[in-house]
């Protein structure tokens, strides 16, 4: 049927009826002032408001980024879920809440990339905006990177959840902390061992979070791919979005040659973080969802490595 051929017989009251209809009214007379100079400006009061805050903002902020990769493609626009925030003093009711959705739009016009040199720049500025000695940003988005069959060589679109948190203060600078989830094949060590026949297997999560060196430089490091061949290279075997046979076969069987508990997989990726001359600090997290229970495994580990020098 067409928009012509549609029979519309039914007579509806007009829009604003409608809105009566369904309980809108007349608005009231209006006494506050409508001008910004005129308006109460409350969380600029100055008092003793009993506590300082460590922390105000807004959170669970979507926002179309842009973000460099090394991995194939090199150029990804996404969806980045962004907080910001900064600490008040006892003395001050409240944040600006607006002013960090400002300046995210003020980026957004210049082309905002979410590199780890623009968020530092976006930190120090807020704080500024925000009057406040220290400011801070975390935006989470899904990461993308090509991966290819072991023996078809045929592509598909693999992703991993990749996390940037910049701390800004004043008096101390800055503090990064990138996180990254990416998926595993694990294969049963106990469950080979016993078994007459087969192993079972898993899909890992693995969460690496990794404080940066001051000195990190994203030009020459990508932390998203060296977080997941971390994680990929220590695992039974890796995920691919495209297999054949023949492709299948070798991860089959290359699971089966590598077998690994969730103990195994956080102790080996903490090895690799370990050497990266660009983790100061690292904690690990694999949770194996379990292909013979309904719950899951799961393992951490914290390390700083600067308390090797104490
Ligand atoms: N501080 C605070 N603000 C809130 C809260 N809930 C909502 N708001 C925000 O208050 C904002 C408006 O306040 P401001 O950002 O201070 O606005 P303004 O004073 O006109 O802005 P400036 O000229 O930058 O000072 C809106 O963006 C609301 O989102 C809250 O719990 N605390």
């Amino acid at each position: 049927m067409n928009q012509t051929e549609l029979n519309k017989n039914k007579q509806l009251p007009n829009k604003e009826e409608r809105h009566k209809l369904f309980g809108s009214v007349t608005p009231g007379p209006r006494t506050k002032p409508v001008e910004k100079s005129k308006m109460a400006d409350l969380q600029n009061s100055k008092k003793d408001f009993l506590f300082d805050i460590d922390m105000v903002g807004i959170s669970n902020v979507k926002h179309p980024i842009t973000i460099p990769s090394q991995l194939t493609p090199e150029i990804q626009t996404t969806i980045g879920t962004f907080s910001f925030g900064s600490s008040i003093s006892q003395g001050s009711k409240g944040t600006n809440m607006s002013r960090f959705t400002e300046q995210l739009d003020h980026y957004h016009r210049q082309g905002f990339a979410v590199d780890i040199e623009t968020l530092k720049k976006f930190t120090e500025e807020l704080a500024g905006r925000l009057n406040e000695s220290d400011s801070e940003i975390e935006v989470s988005f899904p990461w993308f990177f090509e991966r290819k069959g072991p023996y078809s060589d045929l592509a598909g679109m693999n992703y991993a959840d990749a996390t940037i948190k910049v701390l800004y203060d004043a008096e101390t600078g800055f503090d990064v902390t990138v996180t990254l989830t990416g998926k595993i094949t694990t294969l049963c060590p106990c469950s080979k061992e016993i078994s007459e026949y087969s192993a079972h297997n898993q899909r890992g999560n693995v969460t690496m979070s990794v404080k940066l060196t001051e000195d990190f430089d994203e030009q020459t490091i990508d932390w998203k791919a060296a977080l997941l061949e971390a994680a990929e290279s220590n695992a039974s075997a890796r995920i691919h979005p495209v297999l054949k046979r023949p492709d299948e076969k070798m991860v089959t069987e290359q699971a089966y040659e590598n077998p690994r508990f969730v103990e195994d997989i956080v102790r080996l990726v903490a090895a690799d973080l370990y050497e990266y001359d660009f983790v100061e600090a690292f904690s690990v997290e694999c949770r194996n969802e379990e292909s013979i229970h309904l719950h899951d495994a799961v393992a951490s580990l914290n390390y700083d490595k600067k308390s090797e020098a104490q």
